[in-house]
C-alpha cells in the first residue's frame, strides 16, 4: 500500500481540500463563456473533395490559433465510447487495495495515480488516472498491463480499453492525412505516413467532486508533449482551453471528439500549428471523466518538419532536431510538463548536446 498515496474516497469527504491540492492564482483564473469550434464531420471527409478541403480550410485556421477542433461521426462501433467510459467507472470504482497492483511507479508510464503525489509536492492535480502505453505492432498491450496487475475476473477492463484504443488510433491515422491537406503538404498523406509505425499513450482522468473547485484544479494548465491528442469527454463540464487572451470551455457534444495539437505536432509543422494550451476544472457536485488518446511518433523517429514548410527565405527551423524518446524521458525524469516544456526541453538538448561534445573532446 503506498501511503503517500492521495486517497480520494477520504479527502472529497474533507470540509477542507489539503493546500498541496490549491494553484497559484494565475492557474485557476475562472473561464469567460465558451470556445466555438470548428465541427469536422469524418463522413463527408476523404469521400468528398468539396467537403475535404471545407474541413481541412476550418481545421487550419483553429489550429493555427489555438489548436484544437472538433469531429463528429467519427465511425466508432455504436456504444464503444460509451462503454470505454463506463469501464472507466469500473476500474476507478475498485478498492484503493486493487488499484494499487496497478499502481504507476515514477519514470514509467503504465499505471495507476491518484494525484500524483509520488511525483509532485505541490500542485497536486484533483484527479485519478490511469495511463496505458498502446503499441500498434503488439496485440492486446493494453489488456495485458491491467491483467497482469489485476485479478482475473477484472479482464474485460482491458478488453474494453484495448478495443477502444484500436478504434482511436484509426482515427488518429485519418486525422493526419486531414492535418497534411489542410497544410497544404505536396504530398497529403505525409504525416500518415511519419505516423505509421507511431505509438500512443491511453489516459483515463477521474475527477472526484470537490469542496474548493476555485482552488484545485483536475489537471493544471500544459500543452501536451505529444502529437495529436484525441479526447472523448464526458456529460459534464471541465475542459478549458486557453484562447483569445482567456480561458474558454469546450462545452461537451454528445458524440463528439476533441481533438487537440501537441508540442511534437506543433515542431513538426515547424510552429505554424499551435500547441493547445489547456486545463481541466472540477465541480462541487459531480465526478468527471475523459478518456485520452495521446499520439507519439515512433520512439527513435527524429521530428523534422516536412521539407516545403522550410522553402519558404524567412522559414527558419523552429525547434532543433529530436526524438520522441528524448522528450518522453525529459518528462518522465523530473521536468513536469506545462506550458514552456518544448522551449525548456530544447534548451536541455541543447546543454546536453554540449556536454557531450565536451566529453567527447576530452575523449579524444
Ligand atoms: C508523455 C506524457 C506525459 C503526460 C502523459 C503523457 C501525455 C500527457 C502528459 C500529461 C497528462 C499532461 C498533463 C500533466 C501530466 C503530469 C499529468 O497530469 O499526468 C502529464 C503526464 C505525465 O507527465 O505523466
Ligand atoms: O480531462 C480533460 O478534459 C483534460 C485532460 C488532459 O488535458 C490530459 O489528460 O492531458
Ligand atoms: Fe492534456
Amino acid at each position: 500500500m503506498n501511503n503517500t498515496d492521495a486517497n480520494f474516497s477520504l479527502l472529497q469527504r474533507q470540509p477542507n481540500v489539503p493546500a498541496k491540492f490549491f494553484w497559484p492564482e494565475k492557474d485557476v483564473i475562472p473561464s469567460e463563456g465558451d470556445l466555438e469550434l470548428p465541427i469536422i464531420n469524418l463522413s463527408g471527409f476523404l469521400n468528398d473533395e468539396t467537403e475535404t478541403q471545407l474541413a481541412a480550410k476550418a481545421v487550419r485556421e483553429a489550429c493555427m490559433d489555438h489548436g484544437t477542433f472538433l469531429v463528429i461521426n467519427h465511425g466508432f462501433k455504436s456504444g464503444l465510447a460509451e462503454n470505454a467510459l463506463e469501464t472507466s467507472s469500473l476500474f476507478f470504482g475498485l478498492s484503493k487495495d486493487e488499484k494499487l497492483k496497478a499502481y504507476r511507479t515514477p519514470g514509467n508510464i503504465s499505471g495507476y495515480t491518484a494525484g500524483h503525489s509520488q511525483r509532485f509536492s505541490s500542485n497536486l492535480p484533483w484527479n485519478e488516472t490511469l495511463t496505458l502505453a498502446f503499441k500498434k505492432g503488439t496485440p492486446k498491450v493494453v489488456e495485458e498491463f491491467l491483467t497482469s496487475r489485476l485479478r482475473d475476473e477484472r479482464q474485460e477492463i482491458g478488453q474494453v480499453f484495448q478495443e477502444f484504443c484500436e478504434a482511436m488510433n484509426g482515427l488518429i491515422m485519418e486525422l493526419m492525412e486531414l492535418l497534411g491537406i489542410s497544410m497544404g503538404l505536396r504530398d497529403r498523406t505525409y504525416f500518415r505516413r511519419f505516423f505509421e509505425e507511431g505509438n500512443a499513450i491511453f489516459r483515463c482522468n477521474y475527477y472526484p467532486p470537490c469542496k474548493q473547485p476555485d482552488k484545485a484544479l483536475g489537471v493544471g494548465p500544459h500543452n501536451d508533449p505529444t502529437a495529436i491528442t484525441i479526447l472523448l469527454q464526458d456529460d459534464v463540464v471541465g475542459l478549458e482551453v486557453f484562447a483569445g487572451g482567456k480561458w474558454q470551455t469546450v462545452r461537451p457534444r454528445p458524440g463528439a471528439l476533441v481533438v487537440n495539437v501537441g508540442d511534437t505536432f506543433m515542431a513538426l509543422s515547424n510552429g505554424i500549428y499551435k500547441s493547445c494550451f489547456h486545463r481541466a476544472v472540477v465541480n462541487k457536485e459531480k465526478v468527471r471523466r475523459s478518456l485520452v488518446f495521446f499520439s507519439c511518433p515512433k520512439e527513435d523517429k527524429v521530428i523534422v518538419p516536412p521539407p516545403e514548410l522550410l522553402e519558404g527565405k524567412e522559414a527558419s527551423r523552429r525547434y532543433p532536431d529530436f526524438t520522441w524518446h528524448q522528450l518522453q524521458r525529459f518528462t518522465q525524469s523530473g521536468y513536469r510538463v506545462d506550458s514552456t516544456t518544448l522551449q525548456n526541453f530544447s534548451s536541455w538538448l541543447a546543454s546536453e548536446s554540449v556536454k557531450d561534445q565536451v566529453v567527447h573532446k576530452e575523449s579524444t
